[in-house]
């Protein structure tokens, strides 16, 4: 798309407070787009943004910001380390259900839904996975089991005049995430990574964000009446899968940690996390105990699960713009707070 054709357009991205969120504003922004952002919280001020306050699940906060719009991005979500099982069916099924009908109603013809490739994962190796696998027939978590039900409801309401498309990234990291760098820190700070989950040879996809917002506006800009992407899922990776325990020691020493040198069994760790997962549900009524080391992530940190983005290649011309190794770079220099200060 010319960089003409984008002046007056108006993009709202649902969830823009958000770390995937922030950096499609910005990106939208440098390309010339007018930007409207949606979340229940504003996290950044920017005199260039339209920052409209509200709950997705309501339409009546919705319509406001989608008015005149020419594309929605929702990327919104609930913390997927969180475990509240209500709260993703509402957010990610009956609220994605009304940012649609929201949508129709405002005239909005566009809606690209960051989805994630892990709908097809339920903790067995995923090698080179291509879009076309089932969904996961037994979701390890809820938030799994929620992002399988939202991209069916995305893709499946894509018709002659309402274009949809849904991106699949993984592993999303880069400077402001608030999942992976900082609870890989916590998690060896506390002392529980000074060993490797299995033979630390297991082979996964970790994704630059601006690799991913990248591939959203890229959906985006190809989402046009006709086009071959409409109601298909993308996968969006940097395309350089690698040993899981290689990633997080390159981003553990990189900020001054010790990087895990021996291993544990993966079954033995697994069958520890689903003594926890037991423990945590029997005091739930109690106390909200949100363990790191869940059959989930357990399994990601132990099982192959790489993803193929030929598709993504082919019908919108993608190509990573950052590489692994400068991407952990940037990411760990933008951590300062994150380095270790006691060596
Ligand atoms: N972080 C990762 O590694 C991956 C993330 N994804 C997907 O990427 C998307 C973005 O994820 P992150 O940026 O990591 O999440 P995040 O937690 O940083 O941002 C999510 C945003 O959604 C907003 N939100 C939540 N509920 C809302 C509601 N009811 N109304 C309005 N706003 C609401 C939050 O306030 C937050 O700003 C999500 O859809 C997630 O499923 C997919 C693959 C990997
Ligand atoms: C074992 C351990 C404590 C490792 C520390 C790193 C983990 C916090 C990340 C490693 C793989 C990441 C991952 C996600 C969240 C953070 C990790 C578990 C997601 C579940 C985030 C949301 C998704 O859509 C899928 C991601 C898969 C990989």
């Amino acid at each position: 798309m010319e960089a003409t054709d984008r002046q007056g357009k108006i993009c709202l991205v649902v969830g823009g407070g958000g770390f995937l969120g922030r950096h499609i504003v910005e990106k939208l922004l440098d390309r010339g787009y007018e930007v409207h952002v949606f979340d229940l919280r504003e996290t950044f001020k920017d005199d260039r943004v339209t920052y409209f306050l509200g709950d997705l699940c309501k339409k009546e906060d919705l319509l406001p910001a989608m008015k005149d719009v020419f594309v929605v991005f929702h990327c919104a979500t609930p913390s997927p380390l969180s475990n509240n099982k209500e709260l993703f069916h509402k957010v990610n099924c009956h609220g994605t259900k009304t940012i649609i009908e929201a949508c129709k109603e405002a005239g909005v013809k566009r809606l690209v839904l960051t989805s994630s490739a892990s709908v097809v994962y339920e903790g067995k190796d995923v090698e080179n996975g291509t879009e076309d696998l089932p969904y996961a027939c037994k979701p390890m978590d809820y938030y799994t089991e929620t992002k399988i039900l939202q991209e069916k409801i995305v893709l499946e309401a894509n018709s002659d005049d309402f274009f949809t498309v849904a991106i699949r990234p993984h592993g999303i990291f880069g400077p402001r995430d608030p999942h992976m760098v900082p609870t890989t820190v916590r998690t060896a700070k506390a002392g529980k990574m000074k060993f490797k989950i299995g033979d630390g040879k297991n082979i996964v996809d970790f994704t630059f964000v601006e690799n991913v917002v990248h591939g959203h506006i890229l959906a985006a800009e190809h989402l046009e009446p006709g086009s071959k992407i409409c109601g298909k899922a993308y996968h969006i990776t940097n395309d350089e899968p690698i040993f899981f325990w290689d990633f997080l020691s390159k981003i553990l020493t990189g900020l001054g940690y010790n990087a895990p040198k021996k291993n544990l069994p993966f079954w033995l760790v697994y069958i520890i996390a689903v003594i926890l997962q037991v423990i945590c549900f029997l005091l739930k009524p109690i106390k909200q105990i949100h363990p790191t080391f869940t059959p989930m992530t357990v399994s990601l940190a132990g099982t192959h699960h790489y993803y193929s983005c030929q598709r993504a290649i082919a019908d919108m011309g993608y190509k990573p713009l950052v590489n692994l190794d400068d991407a952990i770079q940037k990411t760990v220099d933008s951590f300062p707070e994150l380095r270790n200060t006691s060596k």
